[in-house]
């Protein structure tokens, strides 16, 4: 029998194990199984295609396929009209493929601060207790303290086998001018307030570390892992309950790609653990009866377990991009592939080295000054004396260096363009996502809430970020200026006016000084501005303890039996990171957790 499939085989009509979802943290959760007893029949159901080998997935650089609309490994999940946001309707892309979001995402590698997991407060998940999974995942091949890293794990962490040194040099002497600092290792987290070359989730080989391909297809192929199963291209609709405890999942083909639409069932004899992402778990809890009983008696579906917060404490990251004007060279940054001056497909066939690339070469993570602060006004002030103040380990803002035009190339000359990519690291404003009905084809009801928080101060974060990556920009020797489509419209006479410099900026460089007017117009250009991170997490958060839970410390759902959640949809607060590396850590801790639950160690 095939190990991969898009019909179940009458013989897998009950297995031990069944994953709903096939995502990150999932295929953590099925190879670590597999290895603790490879005859465990495990099950693993994904809604979209199989990832393995294909193109757009495996060679870093062609990234940006997965988030064209039509990419048949993203699921789009698109918000209702949100008046702070100028009405506007976000749209949220997430994993849609096996291996999830770590087959799409843009492959940074970056972690969480000590204290982000000590501020969860849950028995077991502490920075202390989360270091032995963050070093299990990875095979770390870059500076720092040994004692947090991990040497023989599936995911290779390098520099992959390309980096733009200019634009890299170039940007740290510039965030040192504007107070930066070089820092070897920010993923050591105990380091912060200053910026790093970046590594990656690639491999020296250039290729993608995906969890499918680095837990998953490597023991299918090797044929030692009989009870290892994937149903790929098939939608999880809800959890089949006997009385309080689940015994299997309804799904269907999806009706995308198959054309056969008829539900069927499989029965778990031991754990069904649903792995759908920060947006897709909900869903799957509330059509399976667990939920706010308001939410689910409106949709039709009877109530399992009375769960107020299921869908709740939607968070993200809030992202903008800045692209500037570059004196680079056509092979420092992306614009030539993305733009298809050089053909992505000739560059396969010579496996040009640039395919290796996330043209992402810097991180940094940021804090601003005291009199920065005190400009910021009361509000903003009081928010940082409370939770930033006295935890030096909590940065404001993360950033990038991106190294080409993050929009539409058409809309700007042929060239060369640098991008600084801000976001905030732990926003105020909270969303919330629902079912609207009882089936898979009810739209869901999503607000991401972004810049909801009742005194602004998440966009009063913008407002700073906007101003620091300026001027770090504005110090870069290959500094063209600024691409005024996509900066504030500032007045015309306003001294932070920018567009197109033939030389750049030279001599002694100086702070702009922003009128309350500028202030003004950059707040309402980051209200119709601002987007996903793709960090979507929180919505089923870990709990019980608080009675604000979804999930107890082990990743059982409150209130029913042998149903576990396992993605990040638990996190209960935020992450200032780049979020794949806790999915994956989430993962390995879950596989420890049931290992020892089904006494398979
Ligand atoms: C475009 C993008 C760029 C990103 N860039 C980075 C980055 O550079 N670095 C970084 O660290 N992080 C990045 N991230 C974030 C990171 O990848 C995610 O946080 C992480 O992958 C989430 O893992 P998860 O296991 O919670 O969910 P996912 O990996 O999203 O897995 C959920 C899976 O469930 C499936 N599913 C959903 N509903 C159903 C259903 N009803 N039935 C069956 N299957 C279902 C989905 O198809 C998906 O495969 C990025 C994410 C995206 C989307």
């Amino acid at each position: 029998m095939a190990a991969i499939f898009q019909t179940l085989p009458n013989a897998l009509s009950e297995v031990d194990v069944i994953l709903a979802g096939g995502g990150t943290a999932a295929c953590v959760i099925a190879g670590r199984l597999a290895e603790a007893d490879p005859n465990l029949s495990i099950l693993i159901i994904e809604q979209g295609p199989n990832n393995l080998q294909v193109p757009t997935i495996v060679h870093p650089a062609l990234f940006m396929s997965g988030l064209l609309p039509t990419s048949n490994a993203t699921l789009f999940y698109q918000s209702a009209p949100e008046p702070q946001l100028n009405n506007r309707e976000l749209v949220v892309p997430s994993g849609g493929t096996l291996g999830g979001g770590s087959s799409i995402n843009l492959m940074m590698y970056s972690r969480g601060q000590r204290s982000d997991f000590d501020s969860w407060n849950i028995p077991g998940w502490s920075a202390d207790h989360m270091i032995p999974y963050l070093k299990k995942q990875e095979t770390y091949l870059g500076p720092g303290p040994q004692s947090v890293h991990g040497y023989d794990g599936p995911l290779t962490v390098s520099e992959g086998t390309y980096r733009a040194n200019r634009s890299t040099r170039d940007f740290i002497q510039a965030a040192e001018q504007v107070g930066y600092p070089e820092i070897e290792d920010l993923a050591a987290l105990d380091y912060n307030n200053g910026v790093q070359p970046a590594l990656h989730y690639i491999g020296q080989d250039g290729l993608r570390q995906d969890t499918a391909s680095r837990y998953i297809h490597p023991k299918i192929k090797s044929g030692k892992y009989p009870g290892l199963k994937v149903l790929v291209d098939t939608e999880v609709n809800r959890v089949i309950f006997e009385g309080k405890k689940a015994i299997g999942v309804e799904f269907r083909p999806n009706p995308k790609v198959q054309s056969n639409h008829h539900y069927s069932s499989v029965t778990a004899r031991k754990l069904v653990i649903i792995a759908s992402g920060a947006l897709g778990t909900p869903l799957v809890l509330e059509r399976s009866g667990i939920g706010n009983p308001d939410i689910l008696e409106k949709a039709g579906i009877p109530v399992i377990s009375d769960l107020p917060h299921v869908g709740e404490n939607y968070q993200d990251h809030h992202l903008i991009t800045y692209p500037y004007y570059s004196s680079l060279g056509e092979n420092e940054t992306l614009d030539a592939l993305i733009s298809g001056r050089l053909d992505a497909g000739e560059a396969i066939q010579e496996n040009a080295s640039i395919l290796g690339w996330n043209a992402q070469d810097i991180t940094g993570k940021l804090r601003p000054s005291n009199a920065e602060v005190e400009a910021l006004g009361p509000a903003f002030e009081e928010m940082w004396n409370a939770e930033y103040k006295n935890n030096t380990n909590r940065p404001l803002l993360l950033t990038a260096l991106v190294n080409f035009f993050p929009a539409d190339p058409s809309l700007v000359p042929v060239g060369q363009y640098l991008t600084a990519s801000v976001f905030t690291g732990y926003p105020l404003s909270r969303g919330s996502i629902h079912i609207s009905g009882p089936g898979l084809d009810d739209k869901p009801a999503f607000t991401t809430g972004f810049f909801s928080d009742a005194n602004d101060v998440d966009i009063l974060k913008h407002l700073w970020a906007y101003k620091k990556q300026c001027e770090i920009f504005r110090r870069l020797k290959t500094y063209r200026g600024e691409v005024e489509i996509l900066h504030p419209r500032f007045a015309p006479g306003s001294r932070a006016a920018g567009g197109y410099l033939e030389h750049g900026l030279s001599g002694n460089i100086t702070n702009i000084d922003y009128t309350p007017e500028d202030d003004e117009i950059i707040k309402q250009w980051i209200r119709e501005q601002v987007g996903t991170t793709w960090h979507s997490m929180g919505t089923c958060r870990l709990g019980s303890c608080r009675g604000d839970g979804v999930v107890d410390q082990n990743l059982s759902v409150i209130g029913v039996e042998g149903l576990k959640v396992a993605d990040l949809s638990i996190p209960p607060l935020n992450v200032a990171a780049n979020t794949m590396n806790t999915a994956v850590a989430i993962g390995e801790k879950a596989a420890d957790i049931i290992v020892k639950e089904l006494g398979l160690s």
